[in-house]
C-alpha cells in the first residue's frame, strides 16, 4: 500500500476547502483534514488591545489534535477511512493506482506549521490579491463574524507576516493563481497528483 499527502494552503478565500473538495470527489480513497475544524474555542483564543481576537495565528489552533488525526491516518489509512464511515473502493478505470491512499491536508495555516512541512509529499499554496481577497472575506460569515475593521486590522497583517514566515523557511512550495477558474485550478492540480500516484505505483 502506497499512502501520499497532499497539502492545500494558503490566503483565507484563496479557493482552498473548494479545491480540495474537488480534489476528495475525483480520488478514490481520499480524504480531507482541514485546518479550520481545529480552532480553539473562542474563549481560549487571545485578544489584543483594539479588542481583535487573534485567529490568525497557530496558538489560536489545537495543532497537536490535527497532528495526531493525521497520525491515525498514516497508522492505517483503510482503519481510519472505515472509522470515518468510509470503505476503500477501487477507483473508476485506474486499478492500478488503487493501493494509493491519498490525504489532503486543507488549510491556511498548515506551512507555518514545522511538523507537516517533514510530512506533506506534495505543497501547494492558493495566492488572490488583497482586493479580491478583502471582497470574497467580505462576503463570507464566520463563527465568531468578523469584527469591523478586522480584515485591515489583523487578517491581512497577519497574511503577510505568516507567508514571510513561510517563505524563509519552506522551498518546495508550488504557487497557484486563485483568481483561475475553479476548473483550471482543479485540473492543474489533479494532472499532477494522478502523475504522483502513478509514480508510487510504478506505471510512468
Ligand atoms: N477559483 C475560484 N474563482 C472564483 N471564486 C472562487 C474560486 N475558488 C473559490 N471561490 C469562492 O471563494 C470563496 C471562498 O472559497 P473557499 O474554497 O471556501 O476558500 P478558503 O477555503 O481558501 O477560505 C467561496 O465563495 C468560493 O465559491
Ligand atoms: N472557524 C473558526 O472558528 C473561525 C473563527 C473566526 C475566524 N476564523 C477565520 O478563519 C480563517 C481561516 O479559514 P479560511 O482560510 O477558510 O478563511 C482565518 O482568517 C480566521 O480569521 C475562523
Amino acid at each position: 500500500m502506497k499512502k501520499l499527502i497532499i497539502g492545500i494552503g494558503g490566503i483565507t478565500n484563496g479557493g482552498k476547502s473548494t479545491l480540495a473538495r474537488s480534489l476528495h470527489e475525483h480520488i478514490a480513497n481520499s480524504y480531507i483534514i482541514a485546518q479550520d475544524t481545529f480552532f480553539k474555542d473562542d474563549s481560549f483564543v487571545a485578544v489584543d488591545s483594539r479588542g481583535f481576537k487573534q485567529y490568525d495565528v497557530l496558538d489560536a489552533l489545537n495543532m497537536d489534535k490535527m497532528m495526531n488525526k493525521i497520525q491515525t491516518w498514516q497508522k492505517d489509512p483503510v482503519s481510519f477511512l472505515a472509522s470515518h464511515g468510509l470503505r476503500a473502493q477501487s477507483p473508476r478505470g485506474l486499478e492500478t493506482l488503487k493501493d494509493v491512499y491519498v490525504l489532503i491536508i486543507e488549510g491556511f495555516l498548515i506551512y507555518n506549521y514545522r511538523p507537516f512541512n517533514e510530512i506533506i509529499d506534495k505543497k501547494y499554496f492558493l495566492h488572490i490579491p488583497y482586493d479580491i481577497c478583502k471582497a470574497r472575506r467580505c462576503s463570507r460569515t464566520y463563527n465568531p463574524p468578523d469584527p469591523s475593521g478586522y480584515f485591515d486590522g489583523h487578517v491581512w497583517p497577519m497574511y503577510l507576516k505568516n507567508r514571510k514566515e513561510m517563505e524563509d523557511t519552506v522551498t518546495d512550495i508550488v504557487y497557484l493563481d486563485g483568481t483561475q477558474s475553479k476548473h483550471q485550478l482543479f485540473s492543474t492540480v489533479y494532472k499532477q497528483i494522478e502523475m504522483e500516484m502513478q509514480r508510487l505505483t510504478g506505471n510512468d
